[in-house]
């Protein structure tokens, strides 16, 4: 039954307004961006944000971005039964996005979760973007090859989204898949795997300001119902709009805690991974200060793991530093023309690789001496195997020498908004193509 405007839970004014401008029942709105209703019907962005607040939770918001309703597309209401030994077949038949980086997945046990939130943090060009668009690639690996073959959504507050980077990085692990061929149902796989369908499946959103964020974080629950096959959603970085602009922290606060419940919620309901990345600030303590993840403690309460990145002396580490179901850890990583891999083991001292958290097999380790592309490791008697669990399958080769195949003639086929016509620019700091200097 359609509800009618006049009957939704919206203050009078804005409901006024509405009415005002032609608009009778809440589904009128569905699809109209925040920008267009503030046109159409002369409210404020604020005021758009809750009437789609309202269009989502079919009219039943009492204000505020978490009164009640829907978050994030998923029904709030008496939580459904479920035993701990449902929770737990649930929990072990969700599948992990591996990274390439193999020591990073063992520690995680099969790499980045799906159904959950995962932060990452880090100072600027530690990389997060790196292990984002690796893991917009990886995402979609077929899943014979151990993958998921699924399709991601990626959120790019900061216009770091680099095409050019993103093809690098899909040929590789196109290239790298090829060498594991190893029956007709890869053969027939790797028909379709190549970077163009990787582009393909890859649906980025610009959004420029918080309001932007927020609106697009109402439409996506749509979205993702629409795409059944979307794994993973980025937003690269959930930081960088919530840092300006906020003169009353409070106001701040609360749309970050609403934000969080949407993306809970979201990842539960939609059966994604939701990674974001959130940046460092600095926090003086004791009179000396520390770089810490911004957005303040309460945010920090929001994704189930928090992954920081960062350098120590020229070599770059990540630490497991929040994680319900994984000891703190920390590993070596490096970013490579081809993506996101692990270190050079030949730079490793020992005592810097934590290998105590085998869940997942080492498939993903190989000698970095290694040059040949297809060699595989004795030891690893089944690299390419196919452990539907196992996600790692793919990995073994962190130092592939062929860069991305870059095919020129590819458009940004998953764009879907249509401001995004220069996806993958950055701004005129950022134009060398993510190579930043880190020193
Ligand atoms: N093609 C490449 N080959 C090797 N390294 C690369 C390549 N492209 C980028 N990098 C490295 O990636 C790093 C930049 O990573 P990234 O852009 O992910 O940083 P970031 O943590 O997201 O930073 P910011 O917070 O500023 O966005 C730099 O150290 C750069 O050297």
């Amino acid at each position: 039954m359609k509800m009618q405007i006049s009957s939704c839970s919206l203050s009078p004014a804005v409901k006024s307004r509405l009415t005002a401008a032609g608009f009778h029942f809440l589904s009128e709105l569905r699809g109209l961006s925040p920008s267009h209703i503030c046109a159409e019907a002369g409210v404020s962005q604020q005021e758009a944000l809750q009437v789609l607040q309202a269009v989502r939770g079919g009219a039943s918001m009492r204000g505020g971005t978490s009164g009640g309703g829907e978050v994030g597309g998923a029904s709030v209401g008496p939580p459904p039964s479920l035993t701990a030994l449902q929770l737990l077949q649930e929990e072990q038949s969700q599948r992990s996005i591996f990274s390439f980086c193999s020591q990073l997945d063992a520690t995680l046990g099969g790499g980045l979760p799906v159904g959950k939130t995962t932060e990452i943090c880090g100072a600027p060009g530690t990389g997060k973007t790196q292990l984002c668009l690796q893991l917009a690639v990886d995402v979609q690996v077929p899943v014979c090859f151990g993958g998921l073959g699924g399709q991601v959504v990626v959120v790019d507050t900061e216009g770091s989204f680099l095409l050019q980077r993103v093809q690098d990085i899909a040929g590789a692990v196109v290239k790298h898949c090829s060498l594991l061929v190893e029956d007709d149902e890869q053969r027939v796989a790797m028909t379709t795997f190549s970077v163009e369908t990787i582009l393909s499946n890859i649906f980025l959103v610009r959004c420029h300001d918080y309001v932007e964020l927020l609106a697009e974080l109402h439409l996506l629950p749509d979205f993702l119902s629409e795409h059944p096959r979307a794994r993973l959603l980025v937003i690269d970085s959930v930081a960088f709009p919530f840092r300006l602009h906020f003169d009353e922290l409070s106001q701040r606060t609360r749309l970050l805690n609403g934000l969080a419940q949407q993306l809970i919620a979201m990842a539960t309901s939609h059966n994604v991974a939701m990674v974001i990345t959130n940046q460092m600030t600095t926090r003086l303590r004791g009179g000396q200060s520390q770089l810490v993840p911004a957005l303040g403690e309460s945010w920090g309460h929001a994704p189930t793991i928090r992954l920081l990145l960062q350098w120590a002396g020229t070599q770059r580490l990540a630490t497991i530093f929040k994680s319900p179901g994984h000891p703190g850890a920390t590993v070596q990583y490096q970013i490579t023309s081809d993506g996101f891999r692990d270190a050079d083991q030949s730079e490793q001292p020992p005592s810097k690789r934590p290998r105590t958290h085998t869940v997942q097999s080492a498939a993903g380790q190989k000698d970095s001496n290694q040059s040949a592309a297809g060699q595989r490791d004795s030891n690893q008697s089944a690299a390419g195997q196919r452990d539907s669990n196992q996600s790692a399958a793919v990995q073994r080769d962190g130092n592939q020498s062929a860069a991305g195949q870059r095919d020129s003639n590819q458009s940004a086929a998953g764009q879907r908004d249509s401001n995004q016509s220069a996806a993958g620019q950055r701004d005129g700091n950022q134009s060398a193509a993510g190579q930043r200097e880190c020193s």
